[in-house]
């Protein structure tokens, strides 16, 4: 197994009346990226901010490597907060060096990074503009140039990917893949799950301040994601409802999902499908991160259902 370099355990955190964090505890390894998932309020910003010490938490312990708490050496962690924007008028190569500076980085290779990161972000030249000149997306990239330019150990992306273009979506992704496949730890939060599933090695899912999941992703797949059926056809819904081992359908006009149970074995289910069924298209899949992510964050029926993962 991977080194560990993060370690959260049994973080507590309120504020005033609420208490937002009850009990978080994850790793993140070397090399790996991690993903930490939840509804809206559900307290990630909450742990990745006592992560990188802005705040305290009234219990629990954070390690990095064999540091606890204040000791943590931050320049050795990179960090893409959630709140975007940089100073505003000051040039792009003055606010990186700048950053580098507080990280206690070489001044000189900073250089050369920005350089050479301008160019990987299609940013050539913009290095004497200033911020403000720049588009959201665009200092974005700069402010994610900030958060690796120091070659970090440890990087904690929170919405990396919130508005940006196809594009640009892609330019991250590769960086981020290619910083995990360098050695860098990676603890990623977003909302595209889509963009989670192609990338995470492993995530922890949180509601209300407590865990819900973590696992690997292909763990969580295999527990919580059971296969449905896709039919277009026209067919009566009742005929679908009855169906041995199908847990609810939903239509659409002629298309019908079927999600199915748990144990099914989808050869032999589709063996004994009724033979009158109108099948001008038929698919079997696992349901994607997307729908697990809903189902938790609307009525918790899989968790239910199923229990937990645990990593
Ligand atoms: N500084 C604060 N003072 C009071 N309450 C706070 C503060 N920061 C967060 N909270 C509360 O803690 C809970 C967790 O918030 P947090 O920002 O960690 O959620 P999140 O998972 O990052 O959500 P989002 O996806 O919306 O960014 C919420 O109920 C929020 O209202």
């Amino acid at each position: 197994m991977k080194e560990v370099m993060l370690t959260v355990e049994g973080l507590e955190k309120s504020f005033k009346d609420k208490q937002a964090l009850k009990g978080i505890s994850f790793e993140v390894r070397k090399g790996e990226i991690m993903a930490i998932l939840g509804p809206n309020g559900a307290g990630k910003s909450t742990t990745i901010r006592n992560i990188m010490g802005i705040m305290y938490p009234d219990s629990g312990s954070i390690t990095f490597h064999n540091y606890d708490g204040k000791e943590i050496p931050r320049n050795k962690i990179g960090y893409l907060p959630e709140e975007r924007g940089l100073y505003k008028n000051v040039k792009v190569m003055d606010i990186l060096l700048y950053l580098a500076d507080l990280k206690d980085y070489p001044l000189d290779k900073a250089k050369e990074r920005i350089l050479m990161y301008l160019e990987k972000f299609d940013l050539v030249g913009k290095d004497k503009v200033s911020m403000e000149e720049l588009s959201k997306g665009m200092g974005q990239k700069v402010q994610f140039i900030g958060s690796v330019l120091h070659e970090p150990e440890l990087l904690i992306l929170d919405e990396p990917f919130s508005g940006l273009d196809p594009v640009s979506q892609e330019l991250f992704k590769e960086e981020i893949r290619s910083l995990a496949k360098n050695g860098t730890a990676i603890l990623l939060s977003s909302h595209q799950m889509n963009l989670v599933e192609e990338m995470c090695d492993r995530l922890f899912m949180i509601q209300n301040g407590q865990k819900v999941i973590y696992g690997s992703l292909d763990e969580v797949k295999t527990k919580y994601a059971n296969f449905k059926c896709t039919i277009h056809g026209k067919n009566q819904l009742s005929v679908l409802e009855n169906i041995p081992q199908v847990q609810r359908v939903e239509q659409k006009e002629d298309t019908s999902i079927l999600y199915l149970e748990q144990t099914v074995d989808p050869t032999n289910w589709l063996k004994q499908l009724p033979n009158n069924l109108a099948i001008q298209e038929l698919k079997i899949n696992r349901i994607s991160l997307h729908e697990i992510f809903i189902d938790i964050a609307t009525n918790n029926n899989l968790i239910a259902e199923v229990g937990e993962v645990h990593a």
